[in-house]
């Protein structure tokens, strides 16, 4: 995309609150509260919350390292789908709105067995259904690979159980210039195929800092109260 253009979506996507405050929410204090295995042990629903899901390796702690510019809030690694618990973060603790944002245990690692994906699906579509304050899932997709069969599995599951979700491209840098758009255009196509899908496909590098004002800007706009 065109820098001109995207500045122009930006400016009539987001109001200069919303971009303020997402920038506060990521720019102060990000904590870890804990680690929950079951629904029992979340935190209370007092504030609003954004969910962040991926497959594995997908580039999910670094997105989350990058958007709030620390090297070491979510643990990165080489060895993917070691985190199977619901990892909640406060942001911004110090605002008078502050919200939490929760780390997904990443799907699809093929060295996983069927138990522990069972496991994580029932943990997670309990979390999905259950939670009142739950305002958007960001469901992360490796731009060099699209939609794949258990990111569409997620997302009918997502559908079934009418949460608000969209997809963030992560990656970028790793496709030439030329594939960029190809597969901005090809997930837009794909996502009208799902019904609580945003239109809007988010790209992101967490490497070189693509759209990380944008997202932090989604963020802020929807744990607004
Ligand atoms: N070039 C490039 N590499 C990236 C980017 N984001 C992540 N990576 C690399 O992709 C690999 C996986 O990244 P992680 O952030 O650990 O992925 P994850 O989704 O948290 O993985 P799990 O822990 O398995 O859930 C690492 O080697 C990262 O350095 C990016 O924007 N650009």
């Amino acid at each position: 995309m065109k820098p001109w253009a995207k500045r122009r979506m930006e400016e009539e996507r987001y109001t200069q609150h919303d971009m303020e405050r997402g920038r506060l929410l990521f720019a102060g204090r990000v904590d870890f509260i804990m680690g929950a295995v079951s629904l029992g042990t979340l935190p209370g629903a007092d504030r609003p919350e954004v969910a962040f899901a991926g497959r594995s390796n997908v580039g999910k702690s670094s997105l989350v390292n990058a958007l709030t510019g620390r090297k070491t809030l979510a643990r990165t690694s080489n060895t993917p789908g070691r985190t199977q618990e619901l990892n909640y973060f406060e942001m911004g603790a110090e605002m008078n709105t502050p919200a939490y944002l929760v780390d997904l245990p990443g799907y699809g690692y093929a060295k996983i067995e069927r138990k522990k994906v069972n496991a994580w699906t029932r943990l997670v579509k309990d979390y999905l259904r259950g939670r009142p304050n739950l305002r958007r899932v960001m469901l992360l997709i490796d731009s060099r690979h699209g939609l794949k069969e258990n990111d569409r599995e997620i997302m009918h599951m997502l559908d079934e159980a009418a949460v608000n979700y969209q997809i963030v491209l992560t990656k970028l840098d790793k496709l030439k210039v030329a594939d960029r758009d190809k597969i901005l255009k090809k997930t837009q196509e794909d996502a009208k195929k799902f019904i609580a899908c945003h239109p809007i496909i988010m790209a992101t590098s967490s490497e070189k800092g693509w759209g990380l004002e944008d997202l932090r800007a989604e963020i802020g706009q929807l744990t607004a109260f």
